[in-house]
């Protein structure tokens, strides 16, 4: 298949900044070039697909380094299927998927399965990420060497912290010999202490135990010093506190090689926004006060914060309809990533190359890929429109899950086309 994008916009940050007609074939950019040099389609074979991309925004494929894609284990929450799937709809071309699966991904034949179950659908790419320790119990380093070979780019315990510092500082050194980065879910869990929503007056008023601040940030600190003591990659997952983002802040100055996320929901919301015993609004790390949002915000336009991403976690509806503090923690975010973070444009947080460096180059970068729209690269290809309106409705989500706080919320801006390996994958339909 190929495909011909005329006169579209295309951001990508350090490389193309302009209108450009783009060429696509056999997975490949063919060409990039200024408008009305490219020959004429009726000249090309049939089986080219053209795109009027007039209004439309190209940036290179989107990344989302955060994702929870449930298979193997919990295919009743979301498949590798359905999950890549969403991310196309929301305009995502690449995840990175947690290994926090049944059975964890802890070992070579679950990386495999992985990649050979992602391999059969034509959605978004998937880069599985293997855990650092045996079932993420924080006992026995796995054999992430092992794991490296049958395609992880990176290890975490996500959903668990690594709470032995000793623990830690070998998976630093052993990763640092591989040179692959370590993702950290900085959480004490003797602070959080069992705790359902941000420690502050809302808990207070609901009657829900409340986590501290510092449940996230002394852990930051901690793997600030660690990756300072042993010269190791980390990045920081699901970043949600102003003394994070502070620690961060300075630890960068200093020249200590850190990176972090945030998603969407900690920008958006806080936890005075909480509906009574909502539980679509129960994640990890919970949503924190007016100040932090503004912290985030303000690390996200001053380059602290390198990237957006959704930290996707669906669950059944019956892990959410139970009491606030039984519920699962998590919400989804693939399909109303982009719509969110474009906010941040429309209200002059951020510019639209800064949207682009977060949510596609920054990743790339921390994943050691080339997303560049350049000839010869692979075709992944996000077209966006700025100007549709739509209303978030978890019934249509293509994601199995529907735990969303953003349920009603109007938004503007989503994916038009979204093309993967030089496939388009996702087409927005006009009935939004
Ligand atoms: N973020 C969450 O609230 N939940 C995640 C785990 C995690 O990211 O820590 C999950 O796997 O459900
Ligand atoms: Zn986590
Ligand atoms: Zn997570």
């Amino acid at each position: 298949m190929q495909i011909q994008i005329k006169g579209v916009r295309v951001i990508d940050p350090g490389n193309i900044e302009g209108i450009r007609d783009i060429r696509i074939k056999d997975g490949l950019f063919e060409a990039v070039s200024e408008p009305g040099q490219l020959p004429d389609v009726a000249e090309a074979s049939q089986d080219v697909n053209v795109i009027d991309g007039q209004g439309l925004i190209g940036v290179p494929g989107l990344i989302d380094v955060h994702v929870h894609l449930r298979e193997p284990g919990q295919e009743y929450k979301e498949t590798i299927e359905t999950g890549l799937k969403a991310a196309a709809a929301g305009g995502i071309t690449a995840v990175c998927c947690m290994p926090n699966t049944n059975p964890v991904n802890d070992n070579a034949q679950v990386t495999a399965f992985i990649l050979s179950q992602a391999k059969k659908v034509h959605a978004a790419r998937v880069y599985p990420v293997g855990a650092i320790s045996a079932n993420l119990e924080g006992q026995k380093l796995n054999d992430i060497a092992d794991m490296k070979k049958a395609g992880i780019w990176a290890v975490t315990d996500d959903g668990m912290p690594v709470t032995d510092s000793q623990l830690m500082r070998r998976t630093l050194e052993y990763c640092k010999s591989l040179d692959i980065p370590v993702l950290v879910h900085a959480e004490d869990k003797r602070l959080a202490d069992g705790g359902a929503m941000n420690e502050g007056l809302p808990a207070t008023v609901m009657g829900i135990k409340g986590i501290p601040n510092a449940a996230e940030s002394v852990m930051v600190m901690r793997d600030i010093a660690l990756a300072e003591l042993t010269g190791a990659r980390v990045h920081f997952c699901h970043m949600s506190t102003a003394q994070s983002i502070e620690a961060i802040r300075a630890a960068k100055a200093k020249g200590v090689r850190v990176t972090c996320e945030t998603a969407p929901h900690y920008f958006t919301l806080t936890d005075a926004d909480i509906p009574a015993y909502d539980t679509n609004f129960k994640m990890n790390p919970p949503l924190r006060s007016d100040k932090d949002r503004a912290a985030i915000i303000e690390g996200l336009a001053d380059g602290t914060i390198d990237m957006i991403a959704t930290d996707h976690a669906p669950h059944a509806e019956d892990e959410k309809q139970v009491e606030f503090d039984q519920a699962a923690f998590g919400i989804v975010g693939l399909e109303t990533s982009l719509g969110l973070s474009l906010d941040l444009v429309t209200r002059g947080h951020l510019t639209l190359i800064q949207l682009v460096e977060k949510m596609a180059k920054a990743p790339a970068d921390l994943m050691g890929i080339n997303n560049d729209i350049v000839p010869g690269n692979r075709a992944d290809l996000t077209l966006i429109d700025m100007d549709t309106d739509w209303i978030v409705n978890p019934d249509a989500f293509v994601s199995k899950g529907r735990n969303t706080p953003f349920t009603g919320r109007s938004l503007k801006g989503a994916a038009a086309f979204t093309i993967v390996d030089g496939r388009i994958v996702y087409t927005r339909s006009s009935s939004f």
